[in-house]
Protein backbone atom coordinates (compact mmCIF):
# COMPACT_ATOMS: atom_id res chain seq x y z
CA UNK A 1 0.00 0.00 0.00
CA UNK A 2 1.32 3.65 -0.57
CA UNK A 3 3.13 4.63 2.31
CA UNK A 4 4.26 8.72 1.94
CA UNK A 5 7.71 8.04 0.41
CA UNK A 6 6.08 5.21 -1.98
CA UNK A 7 3.73 8.10 -2.74
CA UNK A 8 6.60 10.20 -3.72
CA UNK A 9 7.87 8.02 -6.48
CA UNK A 10 4.34 6.75 -7.75
CA UNK A 11 3.34 10.26 -9.02
CA UNK A 12 3.45 12.25 -12.63
CA UNK A 13 7.08 13.45 -13.55
CA UNK A 14 7.38 17.71 -13.72
CA UNK A 15 10.02 18.44 -16.05
CA UNK A 16 11.88 15.26 -15.23
CA UNK A 17 11.18 15.50 -11.60
CA UNK A 18 8.80 13.05 -10.21
CA UNK A 19 5.71 14.53 -8.37
CA UNK A 20 3.16 12.92 -6.31
CA UNK A 21 -0.14 12.75 -8.28
CA UNK A 22 -3.05 12.73 -6.17
CA UNK A 23 -5.58 12.02 -9.15
CA UNK A 24 -3.69 9.46 -10.26
CA UNK A 25 -3.60 6.98 -7.05
CA UNK A 26 -5.78 8.31 -4.65
CA UNK A 27 -4.44 6.39 -1.24
CA UNK A 28 -7.68 4.47 -0.31
CA UNK A 29 -8.43 1.60 1.99
CA UNK A 30 -8.26 -1.15 -0.27
CA UNK A 31 -9.91 -4.61 0.18
CA UNK A 32 -7.47 -7.16 -0.11
CA UNK A 33 -9.22 -10.71 0.05
CA UNK A 34 -10.42 -12.08 -2.56
CA UNK A 35 -13.83 -13.15 -2.86
CA UNK A 36 -15.00 -16.41 -4.34
CA UNK A 37 -18.60 -16.36 -5.26
CA UNK A 38 -20.62 -19.57 -5.91
CA UNK A 39 -23.77 -18.12 -7.66
CA UNK A 40 -25.52 -19.72 -4.90
CA UNK A 41 -23.08 -19.06 -1.83
CA UNK A 42 -20.57 -15.73 -1.52
CA UNK A 43 -17.27 -16.28 0.67
CA UNK A 44 -15.24 -13.76 1.67
CA UNK A 45 -12.15 -15.55 1.92
CA UNK A 46 -8.37 -14.93 2.56
CA UNK A 47 -5.65 -15.64 -0.09
CA UNK A 48 -4.35 -18.74 0.57
CA UNK A 49 -0.03 -18.52 -0.26
CA UNK A 50 0.75 -20.40 -3.24
CA UNK A 51 2.08 -23.61 -1.43
CA UNK A 52 3.21 -27.22 -2.10
CA UNK A 53 0.45 -28.72 -3.94
CA UNK A 54 2.31 -31.56 -4.33
CA UNK A 55 0.42 -33.64 -1.95
CA UNK A 56 -2.42 -34.18 -4.46
CA UNK A 57 -2.22 -37.52 -5.61
CA UNK A 58 -4.37 -37.85 -8.79
CA UNK A 59 -2.49 -38.77 -11.89
CA UNK A 60 -3.93 -37.25 -15.19
CA UNK A 61 -3.61 -40.54 -16.66
CA UNK A 62 -6.41 -41.34 -14.17
CA UNK A 63 -8.78 -39.75 -16.92
CA UNK A 64 -11.73 -37.99 -14.42
CA UNK A 65 -11.47 -39.99 -11.39
CA UNK A 66 -9.50 -37.80 -8.77
CA UNK A 67 -8.25 -39.36 -4.87
CA UNK A 68 -8.02 -37.14 -2.17
CA UNK A 69 -4.28 -35.56 -0.59
CA UNK A 70 -3.24 -35.55 2.61
CA UNK A 71 -1.57 -32.60 2.09
CA UNK A 72 -3.88 -30.60 0.47
CA UNK A 73 -5.51 -29.65 3.58
CA UNK A 74 -2.61 -27.81 4.93
CA UNK A 75 -2.99 -26.46 0.91
CA UNK A 76 -6.80 -25.04 2.09
CA UNK A 77 -6.66 -24.06 6.23
CA UNK A 78 -5.98 -20.35 5.45
CA UNK A 79 -9.29 -19.85 3.97
CA UNK A 80 -11.71 -18.06 6.47
CA UNK A 81 -13.92 -19.50 8.11
CA UNK A 82 -16.93 -17.49 7.12
CA UNK A 83 -17.85 -20.04 4.43
CA UNK A 84 -20.13 -22.83 4.73
CA UNK A 85 -18.07 -24.40 2.14
CA UNK A 86 -14.58 -24.68 4.45
CA UNK A 87 -13.25 -28.14 4.97
CA UNK A 88 -11.78 -28.26 8.01
CA UNK A 89 -10.92 -32.18 8.31
CA UNK A 90 -9.15 -34.65 6.21
CA UNK A 91 -12.50 -36.33 5.90
CA UNK A 92 -14.06 -33.01 4.24
CA UNK A 93 -11.35 -32.38 1.73
CA UNK A 94 -11.71 -36.34 0.91
CA UNK A 95 -15.39 -35.75 -0.21
CA UNK A 96 -13.54 -33.58 -3.14
CA UNK A 97 -11.98 -35.78 -4.93
CA UNK A 98 -13.56 -38.86 -4.49
CA UNK A 99 -15.76 -40.67 -6.90
CA UNK A 100 -16.37 -39.96 -10.01
CA UNK A 101 -16.04 -36.49 -9.74
CA UNK A 102 -15.41 -34.21 -13.55
CA UNK A 103 -14.07 -31.34 -12.62
CA UNK A 104 -14.48 -28.22 -15.36
CA UNK A 105 -13.50 -24.91 -15.80
CA UNK A 106 -15.32 -22.50 -17.97
CA UNK A 107 -13.10 -19.39 -19.23
CA UNK A 108 -15.04 -16.32 -19.14
CA UNK A 109 -14.38 -13.77 -21.88
CA UNK A 110 -15.17 -10.78 -24.32
CA UNK A 111 -15.02 -12.51 -27.29
CA UNK A 112 -14.07 -10.77 -30.74
CA UNK A 113 -15.08 -10.54 -34.22
CA UNK A 114 -13.08 -13.27 -36.19
CA UNK A 115 -13.46 -11.77 -39.39
CA UNK A 116 -14.31 -8.14 -40.67
CA UNK A 117 -18.26 -9.17 -41.64
CA UNK A 118 -18.53 -10.14 -37.87
CA UNK A 119 -18.12 -7.10 -36.83
CA UNK A 120 -21.21 -5.52 -36.80
CA UNK A 121 -22.87 -8.49 -35.68
CA UNK A 122 -20.21 -8.64 -32.80
CA UNK A 123 -20.96 -4.73 -32.17
CA UNK A 124 -24.86 -5.55 -31.87
CA UNK A 125 -24.05 -8.04 -29.71
CA UNK A 126 -22.07 -5.50 -27.14
CA UNK A 127 -24.22 -2.50 -26.99
CA UNK A 128 -27.84 -5.05 -27.38
CA UNK A 129 -26.07 -6.32 -23.07
CA UNK A 130 -28.09 -4.05 -20.36
CA UNK A 131 -24.43 -4.18 -18.85
CA UNK A 132 -22.52 -1.71 -21.58
CA UNK A 133 -25.67 0.48 -22.50
CA UNK A 134 -28.19 0.52 -19.32
CA UNK A 135 -31.86 1.43 -20.09
CA UNK A 136 -34.66 2.15 -17.44
CA UNK A 137 -37.11 -0.78 -17.37
CA UNK A 138 -39.49 1.23 -19.08
CA UNK A 139 -37.71 1.57 -22.09
CA UNK A 140 -35.88 -1.90 -22.36
CA UNK A 141 -37.79 -2.44 -25.29
CA UNK A 142 -35.11 0.21 -27.20
CA UNK A 143 -32.57 -2.11 -26.35
CA UNK A 144 -32.40 -4.16 -29.41
CA UNK A 145 -33.02 -1.44 -31.74
CA UNK A 146 -30.51 0.87 -30.07
CA UNK A 147 -28.20 -1.99 -30.45
CA UNK A 148 -28.97 -2.77 -33.79
CA UNK A 149 -28.40 1.23 -34.88
CA UNK A 150 -25.73 2.09 -33.20
CA UNK A 151 -23.71 -1.15 -34.51
CA UNK A 152 -24.19 -0.35 -37.72
CA UNK A 153 -23.20 3.28 -37.65
CA UNK A 154 -20.28 2.27 -35.79
CA UNK A 155 -19.04 -1.06 -38.05
CA UNK A 156 -17.24 0.59 -40.58
CA UNK A 157 -14.98 2.40 -38.10
CA UNK A 158 -14.39 -0.66 -35.93
CA UNK A 159 -13.35 -2.55 -39.26
CA UNK A 160 -10.97 0.02 -39.85
CA UNK A 161 -9.23 -0.99 -36.83
CA UNK A 162 -10.02 -4.82 -36.73
CA UNK A 163 -8.41 -4.56 -40.49
CA UNK A 164 -5.35 -2.97 -39.51
CA UNK A 165 -4.27 -5.82 -36.76
CA UNK A 166 -5.23 -8.22 -39.49
CA UNK A 167 -8.86 -8.40 -40.12
CA UNK A 168 -10.21 -9.77 -37.31
CA UNK A 169 -9.73 -10.16 -33.05
CA UNK A 170 -6.72 -12.34 -32.17
CA UNK A 171 -9.17 -13.10 -28.70
CA UNK A 172 -10.43 -16.93 -29.52
CA UNK A 173 -7.18 -18.26 -30.66
CA UNK A 174 -5.12 -16.39 -27.36
CA UNK A 175 -8.37 -17.87 -25.26
CA UNK A 176 -8.19 -21.44 -26.44
CA UNK A 177 -4.80 -21.55 -26.35
CA UNK A 178 -4.56 -20.44 -22.64
CA UNK A 179 -7.49 -22.95 -22.01
CA UNK A 180 -4.94 -25.83 -23.13
CA UNK A 181 -1.87 -24.59 -21.36
CA UNK A 182 -3.96 -24.07 -18.12
CA UNK A 183 -5.89 -27.74 -18.81
CA UNK A 184 -2.22 -28.77 -18.94
CA UNK A 185 -1.10 -27.53 -15.84
CA UNK A 186 -4.20 -28.43 -13.38
CA UNK A 187 -2.65 -31.83 -15.23
CA UNK A 188 0.15 -31.58 -14.14
CA UNK A 189 -0.53 -30.29 -10.67
CA UNK A 190 -2.65 -33.71 -10.23
CA UNK A 191 -6.05 -32.17 -10.92
CA UNK A 192 -7.13 -33.57 -14.03
CA UNK A 193 -9.52 -30.75 -15.91
CA UNK A 194 -11.34 -30.03 -18.63
CA UNK A 195 -11.22 -26.30 -19.64
CA UNK A 196 -13.91 -24.42 -21.51
CA UNK A 197 -14.29 -20.95 -22.85
CA UNK A 198 -17.41 -18.69 -22.91
CA UNK A 199 -17.53 -15.66 -24.69
CA UNK A 200 -19.93 -12.61 -23.96
CA UNK A 201 -20.35 -11.24 -27.30
CA UNK A 202 -19.12 -13.74 -29.82
CA UNK A 203 -17.99 -17.68 -30.42
CA UNK A 204 -17.81 -19.98 -28.92
CA UNK A 205 -20.79 -18.15 -26.71
CA UNK A 206 -20.91 -18.95 -23.14
CA UNK A 207 -24.40 -20.57 -24.21
CA UNK A 208 -22.17 -22.94 -26.38
CA UNK A 209 -19.54 -23.54 -23.59
CA UNK A 210 -22.58 -24.46 -21.18
CA UNK A 211 -24.09 -27.11 -23.79
CA UNK A 212 -20.60 -28.47 -23.72
CA UNK A 213 -20.23 -28.60 -19.76
CA UNK A 214 -23.60 -30.56 -19.68
CA UNK A 215 -22.89 -33.06 -22.55
CA UNK A 216 -19.55 -34.12 -20.93
CA UNK A 217 -21.48 -34.58 -17.37
CA UNK A 218 -19.23 -32.09 -15.59
CA UNK A 219 -19.84 -32.04 -11.66
CA UNK A 220 -17.85 -29.30 -10.27
CA UNK A 221 -17.56 -26.29 -12.22
CA UNK A 222 -15.01 -23.77 -11.21
CA UNK A 223 -16.06 -20.52 -13.17
CA UNK A 224 -12.67 -18.16 -14.21
CA UNK A 225 -13.22 -15.04 -15.85
CA UNK A 226 -10.14 -13.83 -17.59
CA UNK A 227 -10.40 -10.38 -16.23
CA UNK A 228 -8.24 -9.74 -13.83
CA UNK A 229 -10.26 -6.76 -11.79
CA UNK A 230 -13.88 -7.14 -11.60
CA UNK A 231 -16.17 -4.78 -13.37
CA UNK A 232 -19.93 -4.98 -13.86
CA UNK A 233 -19.32 -4.83 -17.80
CA UNK A 234 -16.66 -7.32 -17.86
CA UNK A 235 -17.18 -10.27 -15.75
CA UNK A 236 -20.23 -9.01 -13.63
CA UNK A 237 -21.92 -9.02 -17.17
CA UNK A 238 -20.97 -12.59 -17.68
CA UNK A 239 -21.50 -13.88 -14.63
CA UNK A 240 -25.20 -12.52 -14.82
CA UNK A 241 -25.55 -14.38 -17.78
CA UNK A 242 -24.31 -17.02 -16.78
CA UNK A 243 -26.48 -16.68 -13.88
CA UNK A 244 -29.63 -16.50 -15.90
CA UNK A 245 -28.76 -19.38 -17.98
CA UNK A 246 -28.02 -21.77 -14.64
CA UNK A 247 -31.54 -20.32 -13.10
CA UNK A 248 -33.55 -21.64 -16.05
CA UNK A 249 -31.54 -25.36 -16.18
CA UNK A 250 -32.21 -28.39 -14.08
CA UNK A 251 -28.64 -29.42 -14.91
CA UNK A 252 -27.06 -26.76 -14.17
CA UNK A 253 -29.18 -25.96 -10.74
CA UNK A 254 -27.88 -29.21 -9.50
CA UNK A 255 -23.92 -28.96 -10.57
CA UNK A 256 -21.64 -27.73 -7.94
CA UNK A 257 -20.04 -24.61 -8.99
CA UNK A 258 -17.84 -21.49 -7.39
CA UNK A 259 -17.05 -18.51 -9.36
CA UNK A 260 -13.30 -16.78 -9.14
CA UNK A 261 -14.84 -13.50 -9.71
CA UNK A 262 -11.49 -11.77 -9.46
CA UNK A 263 -8.03 -12.36 -9.27
CA UNK A 264 -5.76 -9.78 -9.58
CA UNK A 265 -4.04 -10.53 -6.06
CA UNK A 266 -2.88 -13.68 -6.71
CA UNK A 267 1.45 -13.65 -6.35
CA UNK A 268 1.65 -15.50 -9.30
CA UNK A 269 0.15 -13.03 -11.55
CA UNK A 270 1.58 -10.29 -9.87
CA UNK A 271 4.78 -11.61 -10.39
CA UNK A 272 4.52 -12.30 -13.52
CA UNK A 273 3.84 -8.99 -14.37
CA UNK A 274 6.19 -7.72 -12.44
CA UNK A 275 8.73 -9.96 -14.74
CA UNK A 276 7.43 -8.74 -17.75
CA UNK A 277 8.09 -4.88 -16.82
CA UNK A 278 11.16 -5.40 -15.33
CA UNK A 279 12.40 -7.21 -19.16
CA UNK A 280 11.03 -4.75 -20.98
CA UNK A 281 12.70 -2.16 -18.99
CA UNK A 282 15.79 -3.52 -19.49
CA UNK A 283 15.56 -2.27 -23.58
CA UNK A 284 15.37 1.41 -22.74
CA UNK A 285 18.93 3.07 -22.96
CA UNK A 286 18.32 4.46 -19.33
CA UNK A 287 15.78 1.73 -17.31
CA UNK A 288 15.66 3.68 -13.96
CA UNK A 289 14.28 6.53 -15.73
CA UNK A 290 11.48 5.22 -17.42
CA UNK A 291 7.91 6.15 -16.61
CA UNK A 292 5.92 3.24 -16.48
CA UNK A 293 2.57 4.22 -18.00
CA UNK A 294 -0.50 1.55 -17.08
CA UNK A 295 -2.82 1.96 -18.93
CA UNK A 296 -6.09 0.05 -18.30
CA UNK A 297 -9.47 -0.04 -19.95
CA UNK A 298 -12.06 2.35 -18.85
CA UNK A 299 -15.63 2.57 -17.55
CA UNK A 300 -18.06 5.05 -17.43
CA UNK A 301 -17.64 6.95 -13.96
CA UNK A 302 -21.15 6.27 -13.21
CA UNK A 303 -20.23 2.85 -13.00
CA UNK A 304 -17.75 3.59 -10.13
CA UNK A 305 -19.51 5.79 -8.67
CA UNK A 306 -22.85 5.32 -8.56
CA UNK A 307 -23.07 1.93 -9.06
CA UNK A 308 -20.55 0.82 -6.94
CA UNK A 309 -18.11 -1.09 -9.48
CA UNK A 310 -15.24 -1.86 -7.95
CA UNK A 311 -13.16 -1.83 -10.91
CA UNK A 312 -11.19 1.73 -10.01
CA UNK A 313 -9.81 0.41 -6.58
CA UNK A 314 -9.41 -3.24 -8.11
CA UNK A 315 -7.14 -1.59 -10.60
CA UNK A 316 -5.07 0.94 -7.75
CA UNK A 317 -4.87 -1.79 -5.30
CA UNK A 318 -3.50 -4.41 -8.39
CA UNK A 319 -0.80 -1.69 -9.25
CA UNK A 320 0.21 -1.04 -5.82
CA UNK A 321 1.08 -4.90 -5.57
CA UNK A 322 2.65 -5.23 -8.86
CA UNK A 323 4.91 -1.80 -7.80
CA UNK A 324 5.39 -3.34 -4.49
CA UNK A 325 6.90 -6.18 -6.31
CA UNK A 326 9.09 -4.21 -8.70
CA UNK A 327 10.57 -2.50 -5.44
CA UNK A 328 11.43 -5.96 -3.53
CA UNK A 329 13.56 -6.52 -6.81
CA UNK A 330 15.26 -2.86 -6.68
CA UNK A 331 13.04 -1.49 -9.22
CA UNK A 332 11.53 2.26 -8.02
CA UNK A 333 10.78 3.73 -11.35
CA UNK A 334 7.60 6.37 -11.07
CA UNK A 335 4.79 5.10 -12.42
CA UNK A 336 1.13 6.11 -13.35
CA UNK A 337 -2.03 4.84 -14.50
CA UNK A 338 -4.93 6.00 -17.06
CA UNK A 339 -7.97 4.95 -18.42
CA UNK A 340 -8.05 4.06 -22.04
CA UNK A 341 -11.17 3.08 -24.85
CA UNK A 342 -13.71 5.35 -23.59
CA UNK A 343 -16.72 5.80 -25.80
CA UNK A 344 -19.40 8.06 -26.29
CA UNK A 345 -19.96 11.34 -24.65
CA UNK A 346 -19.95 10.54 -20.72
CA UNK A 347 -17.89 10.70 -18.17
CA UNK A 348 -15.60 8.16 -17.83
CA UNK A 349 -12.81 7.09 -15.74
CA UNK A 350 -9.58 9.24 -15.13
CA UNK A 351 -7.35 10.31 -16.33
CA UNK A 352 -7.41 9.70 -19.75
CA UNK A 353 -4.86 8.00 -21.77
CA UNK A 354 -4.36 10.11 -24.43
CA UNK A 355 -4.58 13.38 -22.10
CA UNK A 356 -2.11 11.83 -20.12
CA UNK A 357 0.47 10.90 -22.35
CA UNK A 358 0.67 14.35 -23.77
CA UNK A 359 0.99 15.84 -20.05
CA UNK A 360 3.67 13.37 -19.23
CA UNK A 361 5.58 14.91 -23.03
CA UNK A 362 4.79 18.70 -21.75
CA UNK A 363 6.09 17.30 -18.48
CA UNK A 364 9.51 16.06 -19.98
CA UNK A 365 9.25 12.49 -19.47
CA UNK A 366 11.46 10.54 -22.29
CA UNK A 367 10.98 7.65 -21.63
CA UNK A 368 7.37 5.73 -21.55
CA UNK A 369 6.87 2.01 -20.86
CA UNK A 370 2.99 1.38 -21.56
CA UNK A 371 1.79 -1.45 -19.52
CA UNK A 372 -1.89 -3.14 -20.67
CA UNK A 373 -3.42 -4.13 -17.34
CA UNK A 374 -6.65 -4.82 -17.50
CA UNK A 375 -6.94 -7.56 -19.57
CA UNK A 376 -4.53 -10.76 -20.04
CA UNK A 377 -4.38 -10.89 -23.99
CA UNK A 378 -3.33 -9.26 -26.70
CA UNK A 379 -6.59 -7.68 -28.67
CA UNK A 380 -7.59 -4.64 -31.03
CA UNK A 381 -6.70 -2.22 -27.96
CA UNK A 382 -3.73 -2.88 -26.94
CA UNK A 383 -2.61 -4.06 -30.69
CA UNK A 384 -3.92 -1.05 -32.68
CA UNK A 385 -5.41 1.69 -29.91
CA UNK A 386 -1.33 1.20 -27.95
CA UNK A 387 0.92 0.09 -30.61
CA UNK A 388 -0.43 2.56 -32.96
CA UNK A 389 -2.20 5.55 -31.54
CA UNK A 390 -0.85 6.16 -28.35
CA UNK A 391 2.98 5.70 -29.85
CA UNK A 392 2.47 8.15 -32.24
CA UNK A 393 0.88 10.36 -30.10
CA UNK A 394 3.46 10.02 -27.31
CA UNK A 395 6.61 10.45 -29.57
CA UNK A 396 4.59 13.86 -31.04
CA UNK A 397 4.28 15.02 -27.23
CA UNK A 398 7.93 14.80 -26.98
CA UNK A 399 8.69 11.72 -25.66
CA UNK A 400 11.36 9.44 -27.28
CA UNK A 401 11.86 6.33 -26.03
CA UNK A 402 8.49 3.92 -26.13
CA UNK A 403 7.76 0.63 -25.12
CA UNK A 404 4.87 -1.80 -24.84
CA UNK A 405 4.61 -4.49 -22.41
CA UNK A 406 3.03 -7.72 -24.17
CA UNK A 407 0.05 -9.14 -22.62
CA UNK A 408 0.63 -12.26 -20.41
CA UNK A 409 -0.93 -14.30 -23.09
CA UNK A 410 0.45 -18.04 -22.02
CA UNK A 411 3.06 -16.75 -19.71
CA UNK A 412 3.53 -19.92 -17.53
CA UNK A 413 4.06 -18.43 -14.11
CA UNK A 414 0.70 -16.97 -14.94
CA UNK A 415 -0.58 -20.21 -16.19
CA UNK A 416 0.22 -22.10 -13.26
CA UNK A 417 -1.33 -18.86 -11.03
CA UNK A 418 -4.35 -19.63 -12.76
CA UNK A 419 -3.78 -23.02 -12.15
CA UNK A 420 -3.56 -22.98 -8.29
CA UNK A 421 -6.26 -20.26 -8.48
CA UNK A 422 -8.71 -23.15 -9.68
CA UNK A 423 -7.36 -25.86 -7.44
CA UNK A 424 -7.78 -23.38 -4.39
CA UNK A 425 -11.43 -22.47 -5.21
CA UNK A 426 -12.01 -26.60 -5.29
CA UNK A 427 -13.58 -26.79 -1.74
CA UNK A 428 -16.09 -23.77 -2.26
CA UNK A 429 -17.72 -25.43 -5.33
CA UNK A 430 -21.47 -25.88 -4.02
CA UNK A 431 -25.09 -27.00 -5.70
CA UNK A 432 -27.44 -23.65 -6.55
CA UNK A 433 -30.87 -23.39 -5.06
CA UNK A 434 -32.73 -21.30 -7.46
CA UNK A 435 -35.11 -20.50 -4.20
CA UNK A 436 -31.99 -19.21 -2.53
CA UNK A 437 -31.62 -16.34 -4.98
CA UNK A 438 -33.22 -13.62 -2.69
CA UNK A 439 -31.93 -14.75 0.47
CA UNK A 440 -28.43 -14.75 -1.21
CA UNK A 441 -28.59 -10.87 -2.05
CA UNK A 442 -30.00 -10.07 1.23
CA UNK A 443 -27.01 -12.26 2.84
CA UNK A 444 -24.00 -11.02 0.32
CA UNK A 445 -21.29 -9.75 2.01
CA UNK A 446 -19.30 -9.08 -0.63
CA UNK A 447 -19.10 -5.94 -3.50
CA UNK A 448 -18.36 -8.28 -6.30
CA UNK A 449 -20.86 -10.33 -5.18
CA UNK A 450 -23.51 -8.01 -5.15
CA UNK A 451 -22.45 -6.77 -8.33
CA UNK A 452 -22.75 -10.17 -10.05
CA UNK A 453 -26.08 -11.23 -8.57
CA UNK A 454 -28.34 -8.20 -7.52
CA UNK A 455 -29.48 -7.17 -10.88
CA UNK A 456 -32.68 -5.36 -9.84
CA UNK A 457 -30.30 -3.28 -7.46
CA UNK A 458 -27.77 -2.56 -10.68
CA UNK A 459 -31.19 -1.79 -12.85
CA UNK A 460 -32.66 0.91 -10.58
CA UNK A 461 -28.65 2.63 -10.26
CA UNK A 462 -26.94 2.34 -13.25
CA UNK A 463 -27.48 4.50 -16.39
CA UNK A 464 -30.92 6.10 -16.82
CA UNK A 465 -32.37 6.35 -20.13
CA UNK A 466 -30.75 10.07 -21.04
CA UNK A 467 -27.26 8.58 -20.47
CA UNK A 468 -27.63 5.75 -22.15
CA UNK A 469 -28.93 7.17 -25.49
CA UNK A 470 -26.13 9.53 -24.86
CA UNK A 471 -23.80 7.00 -24.60
CA UNK A 472 -25.45 5.25 -27.46
CA UNK A 473 -25.37 7.21 -29.79
CA UNK A 474 -22.06 9.40 -29.24
CA UNK A 475 -20.39 5.43 -29.31
CA UNK A 476 -20.81 6.56 -32.69
CA UNK A 477 -18.29 9.06 -33.12
CA UNK A 478 -15.24 7.97 -30.70
C1 LIG B 1 -11.45 -4.90 -18.73
C2 LIG B 1 -11.67 -4.77 -19.99
C3 LIG B 1 -12.82 -4.10 -20.61
C4 LIG B 1 -13.77 -3.23 -20.06
C5 LIG B 1 -13.89 -2.74 -18.64
C6 LIG B 1 -14.66 -2.87 -21.12
C7 LIG B 1 -15.75 -2.00 -21.01
C8 LIG B 1 -16.43 -1.46 -22.11
N1 LIG B 1 -16.19 -1.64 -23.45
C9 LIG B 1 -17.07 -0.91 -24.23
C10 LIG B 1 -17.14 -0.85 -25.64
C11 LIG B 1 -16.38 -1.62 -26.55
N2 LIG B 1 -15.42 -2.54 -26.22
C12 LIG B 1 -14.91 -3.11 -27.37
C13 LIG B 1 -13.92 -4.05 -27.46
C14 LIG B 1 -13.23 -4.59 -26.37
N3 LIG B 1 -13.43 -4.30 -25.03
C15 LIG B 1 -12.55 -5.03 -24.28
C16 LIG B 1 -12.38 -5.03 -22.89
C17 LIG B 1 -13.14 -4.26 -22.00
N4 LIG B 1 -14.25 -3.52 -22.25
C18 LIG B 1 -11.77 -5.81 -25.19
C19 LIG B 1 -10.71 -6.78 -24.79
C20 LIG B 1 -12.20 -5.53 -26.49
C21 LIG B 1 -11.61 -6.03 -27.78
C22 LIG B 1 -11.99 -7.39 -28.21
C23 LIG B 1 -11.30 -7.70 -29.49
O1 LIG B 1 -12.01 -7.80 -30.48
O2 LIG B 1 -10.06 -7.80 -29.56
C24 LIG B 1 -15.58 -2.55 -28.50
C25 LIG B 1 -15.37 -2.97 -29.94
C26 LIG B 1 -14.14 -2.40 -30.55
C27 LIG B 1 -14.40 -1.01 -30.99
O3 LIG B 1 -15.28 -0.79 -31.81
O4 LIG B 1 -13.76 -0.10 -30.43
C28 LIG B 1 -16.48 -1.60 -27.99
C29 LIG B 1 -17.42 -0.74 -28.79
C30 LIG B 1 -17.91 -0.24 -23.31
C31 LIG B 1 -19.03 0.71 -23.74
C32 LIG B 1 -17.52 -0.58 -22.00
C33 LIG B 1 -18.08 -0.19 -20.69
C34 LIG B 1 -19.29 0.16 -20.47
FE1 LIG C 1 -14.59 -2.75 -24.27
Amino acid sequence: MWSSSQASTRGVVEMGRVEAGPSHFPKRPAPRNPARVNLSRIHAVKPCSAGDRSGISVKCNLGWSSQPSPDLRHHFTGYSSASEAVLTSQSDLRKLFVGNEKIGVLLLNLGGPETLDDVQPFLFNLFADPDIIRLPRLFRFLQKPLAQFISVVRAPKSKEGYASIGGGSPLRQITDAQAEALREALCEKDVPSKVYVGMRYWHPFTEEAIEQIKHDGITKLVVLPLYPQFSISTSGSSLRLLESIFREDEYLVNMQHTVIPSWYQREGYIKAMATLIENELKNFPEPQKVMIFFSAHGVPLAYVEEAGDPYKAEMEECIDLIMEELEKRGITNPCTLAYQSRVGPVEWLKPYTDETIVELGQKGVKSLLAVPISFVSEHIETLEEIDVEYKELALKSGIEHWGRVPALGCEPTFISDLADAVIESLPYVGAMAVSNLEARQVTTSTWPAKLCISSAWLVKRILLLPNALCMGILCLTK
